[in-house]
């Protein structure tokens, strides 16, 4: 479970859209949320937009793997599109803020890898927010006031990447996500392998 967090604006939706275009083991985790839906966004690609009612029943009814409350409005991650993913051997991606982080790791510490992104400046985290052009200006300035409070969060991150180009923060990326599927204890099933290779049995 690799999971992505930043400030909003910091680019953790272009750098994991990229992402998937490139790697055809990942699968996004599409959350669930009571915010409003953004003229650029489509229901079920980019979130599954729900009400208030319906996010309060699929939280209690265990529908949600993690949830929680950003800037005003339910944010959650349902459970069984993610189970079936790992179930199948892929690994999947979340785009979770710091609190749904925390959850991941309390739940499967070792199956999770944590990337911050960090944008190269807050005057460059602001213009990125308002070309983004997706929320109004009360929004931009309320997320802009909430960003120091995100990346407080930054140390608790197993890696730190700052955004300064798209392209190279997804090479990075993918760089962390090749050395973790190389780590030992994430090789299941090289046993037989490495048996077979000894030689002179
Ligand atoms: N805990 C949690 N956070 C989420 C989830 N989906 C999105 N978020 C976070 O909610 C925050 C707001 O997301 P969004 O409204 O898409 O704004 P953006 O950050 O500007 O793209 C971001 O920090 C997201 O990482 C989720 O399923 N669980
Ligand atoms: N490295 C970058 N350089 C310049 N603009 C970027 C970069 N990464 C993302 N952006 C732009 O910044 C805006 C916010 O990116 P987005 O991925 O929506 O951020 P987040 O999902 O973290 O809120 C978008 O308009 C995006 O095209």
């Amino acid at each position: 479970m690799l999971v992505l967090s930043s400030p909003s604006g910091a680019g953790k939706t272009s750098i994991s859209r990229r992402l998937l275009e490139l790697d055809d083991s990942l699968s996004l985790s599409i959350s669930a949320t009571t915010r409003p839906r953004r003229p650029a966004e489509t229901e079920g690609e980019h979130y599954f937009f729900v009400s208030a009612a319906r996010f309060e029943e699929m939280v209690k009814t265990g529908a949600l793997f993690e949830h929680a409350m950003v800037f005003g409005n339910q944010y959650g991650t349902p459970r069984e599109p993610v189970e079936e993913a790992l179930d199948a051997g892929r690994d999947v991606l979340f785009d979770i803020d710091w609190q749904g982080t925390q959850q991941v790791a309390e739940k499967a510490r070792d199956d999770l890898v944590s990337v911050f992104i960090l944008p190269p400046s807050t005057e460059e985290l602001e213009r990125r927010l308002h070309s983004r052009a997706q929320d109004s200006d009360e929004v931009v300035r309320g997320r802009m006031a909430k960003a120091a409070d995100e990346m407080s969060h930054w140390a608790e991150y197993d890696y730190i990447i700052i955004n300064h180009d798209l392209e190279q923060s997804v090479a990075q990326v993918e760089a962390i996500l090749t050395a973790e599927r190389l780590k030992r204890e994430r090789r299941v099933g090289l046993r037989d392998f490495v048996e077979g290779l000894r030689i002179g049995r």
